[in-house]
């Protein structure tokens, strides 16, 4: 490890978050009803032009009406190219109860973005001696949020959790696809006349996860679009797992189950990573820094591995 070590991310539960239109007020209570970590409450690009005011009307009344239990609650504000942004920030801050806990910032494009709505927030809790300290969570979902995900990693100490948002990053990027998230059909390999499905994904969620990890930020897999296809959600969640990522958006209540289904570790896995501690346990008792668990190397790495899958089992647990 370097000199400066690696800030934990927060310890909390965050293997999906369900999104729901701040317009449909009708489906609030059976998102809070849904086994999500994470509730986001949305004002931005799922509500019409026409529906933001009565939108973040909806948002405010729900925050305080209904019971969330012990789900983390973000409500998605306007962009910040956007007439909306600032109402969105004063009206829920001043105006919505202590139970919200983070607001989203869609469309980051630098760290000024974050500085410019933290700014806003702490103005606005010690005007209105708010007691809670709002969270922030953002969307990389552009070409400039990409090329600045480091410094938007540093950005604030209220910042909890970074998203990739593939269907405007798609768009950002000049990417010839409309679907969001999942196997692009043209991103192949041909080798020997067989094609090998690759995955466009992959660059930009590394690129998350590493700014995430060493700035103590939770990195999530955003939107997959397709909500009949169940398998290729499972695929797109199994990889982001596999990378390191915490969790995924669903966008229907059916992508709920998936996403804690992929996101919690399997009783195998966490038996498995027992294991190998108590290998280690043990390697350590006899003086060792390496030994053999069925068959393959463990050593003092693999304690810090074992860990962060022991970890999230007790975080379930608990
Ligand atoms: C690219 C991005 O920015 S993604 C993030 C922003 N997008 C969103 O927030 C969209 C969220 N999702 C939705 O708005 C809706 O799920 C839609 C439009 C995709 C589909 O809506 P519907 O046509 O009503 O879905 P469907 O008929 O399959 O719903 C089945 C049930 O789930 C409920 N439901 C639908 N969406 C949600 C939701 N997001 N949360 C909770 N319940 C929901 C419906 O009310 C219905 O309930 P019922 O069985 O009691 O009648
Ligand atoms: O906001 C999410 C996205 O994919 O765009
Ligand atoms: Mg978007």
């Amino acid at each position: 490890m370097s000199f400066r070590t690696q800030p934990p991310a927060p310890a909390r539960l965050n293997r999906c978050q369900l999104f729901g239109p701040g317009s449909r007020a009708a489906l609030f209570e059976k998102m809070a009803g849904s086994a999500a970590d994470v509730i986001n409450l949305d004002l931005e690009d799922s509500v019409a032009p026409d529906d933001k005011e009565q939108a973040r009307r909806n948002v405010i009344q729900a925050v305080g009406d209904i019971d969330w239990g012990t789900k983390t609650l973000s409500v998605r504000i306007n962009g910040l190219d956007t007439p909306w942004w600032y109402r969105d920030v004063v009206d829920l801050l001043e105006q919505a109860g202590e139970r919200l806990d983070q607001i989203m910032i869609p469309k980051v494009g630098n760290a000024a973005d974050i500085y410019a709505v933290d700014a806003l927030v702490t103005a606005i809790e010690a005007a209105k001696g708010r007691q809670k300290r709002i969270g922030l969570e953002v969307i990389i979902e552009s070409a400039a949020g990409i090329a600045h995900v480091e410094e938007i990693a540093a950005s604030s100490p209220r910042l909890q959790a970074m998203s990739l948002g593939a269907a405007d990053f798609a768009a950002s990027m000049g990417m010839a696809t409309t679907g969001i998230g999942g196997t692009q059909e043209n991103y192949y390999m041909l080798h020997e006349g067989a094609k090998y499905w690759s995955d466009p994904w992959h660059w930009a969620q590394t690129a998350i996860v590493a700014a995430c990890r060493t700035h103590g930020v939770l990195p999530v897999d955003g939107p997959f679009g397709d909500f009949s296809d169940d398998e290729g959600f499972r695929a797109q969640a199994r990889r982001s797992a596999t990378l390191g990522m915490v969790g995924k958006w669903a966008i229907h209540p059916k992508q709920v189950a998936l996403a804690n289904e992929v996101f919690s570790p399997s009783e195998k896995a966490v038996t498995e990573a027992r294991e190998i501690l108590a290998a280690m346990e043990e390697a350590k008792r006899t003086g060792a820094g390496a030994t053999v668990y069925k068959g393959r190397l463990v050593d003092i790495a693999s304690i810090r591995q074992a860990q962060v899958i022991v970890r999230q089992a007790e975080l379930i647990e608990a």
